[in-house]
This record gives structure tokens, C-alpha cells and sequence, in this order.
């Protein structure tokens, strides 16, 4: 297996690349990664015992921004400041001996599908003083991560790794079934394989086999990163976060990689996001499912059977939809599909009093279709709204979310997976001779909100003139 050694300068777009030959070391160059939340349309927790799930990236991302420290400073830090956390290591007192050992080590480009339990017990003394004063709940989410950094890091590096500041900033709702944890865990696996330069591209003119590579390795890795946050996990999400798009994804056999089918016919779905702004834990309902299984195989896996069938259908109909056609043609039966399938959701325990008042408001009402997303237990709704629905009877349901203290919105399906900005600078829009602008990360840090951060680097089109660039995942 080769190593490409890191970016090709080739797509760096119109900039003086004999000067950025000499900066572009990616042991030493600031970069951004960028990866997206998803949503699950069809087949969540069923997916987790080996049935087919329907999944397309939304235009809410994920921004990690990798900067280096003096070379005598031998000190890596994670900066996470949507959840409050920043922690330090030096990085000589990481547990590299236990990761290295050849019973233990993984090559970058070996498919890894399980934890070794004994490297994360090698971890746990390395995370016991993270945000030692916050409150028990706070710190549970802080360890995660720093547990999925930690895992990624040891793996892919070495005890030779440059000193770091990994900064991640997210407009992906934390824990509400959008996939925030996929999201930053392919930012992660990105970051330490382009440091280790196992990645080729991404570049326009790379073969579309070769930059399938590139996210098939970035995704092995990145669902290692969910299984630290997670126990358990499909890899649906980091799947749609890396390859971006909608897909079709099955992963029958928990040892064998899984089976994934991109779907570029998928309709333009005129889907509602709504925020339960109830928070609830992926590890907490894959739990509470897994119990149920336990205690009743036969109907749960019936349930799993009749949601795989609902799965089924919507691939027939995206099969036999012309995608230039009207969506409205088979609106009904896209919203049909999707309350059938909440309602076993339902059965299987994973809904949540917020959740069916959304069904009260939409679907009682004849507005429209609701289905949970993701997890369930509290995070997002979707929602379809038929088209003969007056206006007016549209923005009142808005205002009644609204007032019940919901939150909603519109977004696109079917956004790109991972890209990276490197070097961290943006084209000045009006200037194509200009040198850009430098992305540090004081202003990184400093702009304000979630959406503040798209504002200052938001991706735009694949090689457009902000500079970032994407692996085609395309059929
Ligand atoms: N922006 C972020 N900054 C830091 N950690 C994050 C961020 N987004 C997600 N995480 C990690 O992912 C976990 C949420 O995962 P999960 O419960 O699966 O929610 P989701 O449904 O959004 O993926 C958090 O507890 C945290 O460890
Ligand atoms: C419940 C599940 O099917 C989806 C979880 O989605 P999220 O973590 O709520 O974004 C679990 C999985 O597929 O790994």
C-alpha cells in the first residue's frame, strides 16, 4: 500500500504555488477539515442489527482547525469550546508504548472494525483529569471526546507527532440525532491521516477509484471514533458525514465492512428539521433497544424486519421517480413511509413525549408526515408538509412550534462529505492575484455562534472560490 504523501499542490486553485511549496509542509501548515451532520430518512437502530438504512448529509457542518506549536513545544491540545472543553497532554507521557506494541498495531490503511479493550484501558488514566471541577453529566461528554481523540490520535501517530492545537467548532445541535459525533469524528481521522500524509488529494482531477479510497480510509478510521463515543454503532453516520450525498448503507456482518450504495437519483425532499430541544444519548437508546431485543427477540426483530421493508420501498420509489420530475407526485407516499416507520420506532421505545406532540401538531392535523431522526429519546423531527396545505395553515404551525418552544428549520439534502481548506486561507473574493486571507485561530475561535463560523469559512462548491476542497463520491 502506498502513502502519497499528503495534498497535491496541484489543487490548490489560482495562488503562487512556488511560494506555497516551500510553506506546505503538513507538519507544520494550519488546515481546516470540514465534515457534515446527516439525517437517517429511513432505518435507525434497525440498521445497528444489520438492515438497510437511508441516509443524506445535510448543509450543517463540522470545522477543525489544526494549528502547530513551536517545535519545542511538545504539547498537543483539544479546544472544543462547544461543550467547555479544552485539555492539554504533553505528548512524551501518551500511552504510545501500549498502541505500538506489535500485537496491537493497526496500519493506517488496515480496515479496523472493533476496540481493543485493552488500549482504552491504557487511555482511561489519561482522561480521569479532564474537567475534573464540572459537573458529572458535562464531563461524561467531555471524556467521550477526548476518548475518541485519543483512540484516533495513538492509532494513526506517533510519539514523534508534532506539537498541535486541534480546534473544532460545530453548527451541528450536539446530540440531537444530526450526526454531530460522526461529524467530528471523520474531522479527527481526517486531520491525523493528512498529518501522517496517507492521504492523496483531494485534486479535480483525481480518479473518482482513487478518491474513494481516500474517504473509505478516512471513514474506517473515523468509525473507530464513533465506537469510542458510542459502545456501539453502525457506521451510517460516519459514513454519510465522509462520502457526503445520500446513500444506502447495510452492514450485515459487524466484522465485514459494510455494503454502501450511493444514491444520486435522491429527491429534492422538501424536509423540515424540528428541534425537540430535548437532549438525549445515542449510547442511552441503542441501549434501550438492544434491551428490548433481549427480552423479546421475535417481535423486535419483526419490527426490524417490517422497518427494512419501509427501507425497501422508498428505494423502489427513488428507483422508479424520474429525478426531474415533480416530487409532488409521490409526496404522499414518501410521507406515508415515514410515519410508519416513527410509529415502530415508537414500538421499540425510542420516542419521546416532545417527539409525539411534533406527530399531534403535523400528522393529527393533516399538515403533513413526522418521522424521529437519528437516536430518538428527545433530538430532531423531519418533517414532510403536503403542498395543497394552505400557506396560512403552514405559518400558524410554525408560530405553534415556535411557541412550544421548538425549534425549525429547512436545510438541503445531499451536501458534500469531507473537505479540507489547506493551507487554512481563503480566497479574497474580489482579488483572484491576492494571497488570501490567513485563518488563525484567535478569529477561529472568536466569531460568534455556531453559524458565525460558516460565515467565516463555510464551504461553498466543490472547488469553488473558497478554496475548499472535496474527494468525489459520486456513482
Ligand atoms: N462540536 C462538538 N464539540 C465537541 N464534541 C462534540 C461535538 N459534537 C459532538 N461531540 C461529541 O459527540 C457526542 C454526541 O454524540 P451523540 O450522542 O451521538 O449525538 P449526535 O446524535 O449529535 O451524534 C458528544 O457527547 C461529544 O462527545
Ligand atoms: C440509532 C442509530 O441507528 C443512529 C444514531 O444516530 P445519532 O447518533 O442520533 O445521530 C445508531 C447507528 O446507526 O449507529
Amino acid at each position: 500500500m502506498h502513502s502519497t504523501g499528503g495534498l497535491d499542490i496541484a489543487g490548490l486553485g489560482p495562488k503562487d504555488k512556488k511560494v506555497r511549496k516551500d510553506q506546505l509542509n503538513p507538519t507544520l501548515t494550519t488546515f481546516l477539515v470540514s465534515a457534515p451532520g446527516k439525517v437517517i430518512l429511513f432505518g435507525e437502530h434497525a440498521v445497528v442489527y444489520g438492515k438497510t438504512a437511508i441516509a443524506a448529509a445535510i448543509s450543517l457542518r463540522s470545522y477543525l482547525l489544526v494549528t502547530h506549536r513551536p517545535k519545542s513545544c511538545r504539547t498537543i491540545t483539544l479546544r472544543f469550546p462547544d461543550i467547555g472543553l479544552d485539555h492539554s497532554w504533553r505528548i512524551d507521557l501518551l500511552p504510545w508504548a501500549a498502541f505500538s506494541h506489535p500485537s496491537k498495531k493497526n496500519p493506517y490503511y488496515k480496515l479496523v472494525s472493533t476496540l481493543d479493550s485493552e488500549l482504552l484501558e491504557a487511555i482511561k488514566p489519561h482522561l480521569k483529569d479532564i474537567s475534573a471541577s464540572s459537573p458529572s453529566e458535562a464531563r461524561k461528554v467531555h471524556q467521550n471526546a477526548a476518548n475518541c481523540f485519543l483512540y484516533l490520535l495513538l492509532s494513526l501517530g506517533s510519539p514523534s507527532f508534532p506539537g498541535c492545537i486541534y480546534t473544532l467548532r460545530s453548527s451541528i445541535p450536539i446530540g440531537a440525532g444530526l450526526g454531530s459525533s460522526a461529524s467530528m469524528s471523520v474531522c479527527l481521522s481526517t486531520a491525523f491521516l493528512f498529518q501522517i500524509r496517507a492521504l492523496s488529494g483531494p485534486h479535480p482531477d483525481q480518479p473518482l477509484h482513487e478518491a474513494r479510497l481516500q474517504v473509505e480510509r478516512i471513514n474506517n478510521w473515523a468509525f473507530i471514533g464513533e465506537l469510542c463515543i458510542h459502545g456501539n454503532a453502525s457506521g451510517v453516520d460516519n459514513t454519510v458525514a465522509a462520502q457526503g450525498k445520500a446513500v444506502l448503507f447495510k452492514r450485515p456482518d459487524s466484522q465485514k465492512p459494510s455494503v454502501v450504495t450511493p444514491l444520486p437519483s435522491f429527491p429534492r425532499l422538501p424536509l423540515i428539521l424540528v428541534d425537540t430541544r430535548q437532549s438525549k444519548s445515542t449510547a442511552v437508546e441503542i441501549a434501550k433497544v438492544a434491551l428490548l431485543k433481549k427480552l423479546a427477540p421475535e417481535i423486535t426483530d419483526t419490527l426490524f424486519e417490517a422497518i427494512d421493508k419501509i427501507t425497501e420501498k422508498a428505494v423502489s420509489l427513488i428507483k422508479e421517480g424520474d429525478p426531474g420530475a415533480d416530487i409532488k407526485a409521490n409526496l404522499h407516499q414518501w410521507g406515508l413511509l415515514m410515519a410508519i416507520n416513527h410509529c415502530i420506532l415508537a414500538s421499540l421505545g425510542v420516542s419521546h413525549l416532545r417527539l409525539e406532540r411534533i406527530r399531534e401538531l403535523v400528522d393529527h392535523t393533516g399538515i403533513g408526515w413526522s418521522k424521529l431522526t437519528g437516536a430518538g429519546g428527545g433530538g430532531f423531527a423531519i418533517s414532510l408538509l403536503d403542498p395543497s396545505i394552505p400557506q396560512e395553515r403552514k405559518k400558524e404551525l410554525e408560530s405553534r412550534l415556535h411557541r412550544e418552544g421548538y425549534g425549525c428549520f429547512e436545510t438541503t439534502l445531499g451536501c458534500n462529505g469531507v473537505g479540507v481548506l489547506w493551507p487554512a486561507v481563503l480566497d479574497p473574493k474580489t482579488d483572484g492575484d491576492a494571497k488570501g486571507i490567513d485563518i488563525t485561530e484567535e478569529e477561529f475561535l472568536s466569531v460568534a455562534g455556531q453559524f458565525g463560523v460558516e460565515e467565516l469559512v463555510g464551504i461553498q462548491s466543490r472547488t469553488g472560490e473558497s478554496g475548499w476542497m472535496f474527494w468525489a463520491s459520486d456513482a
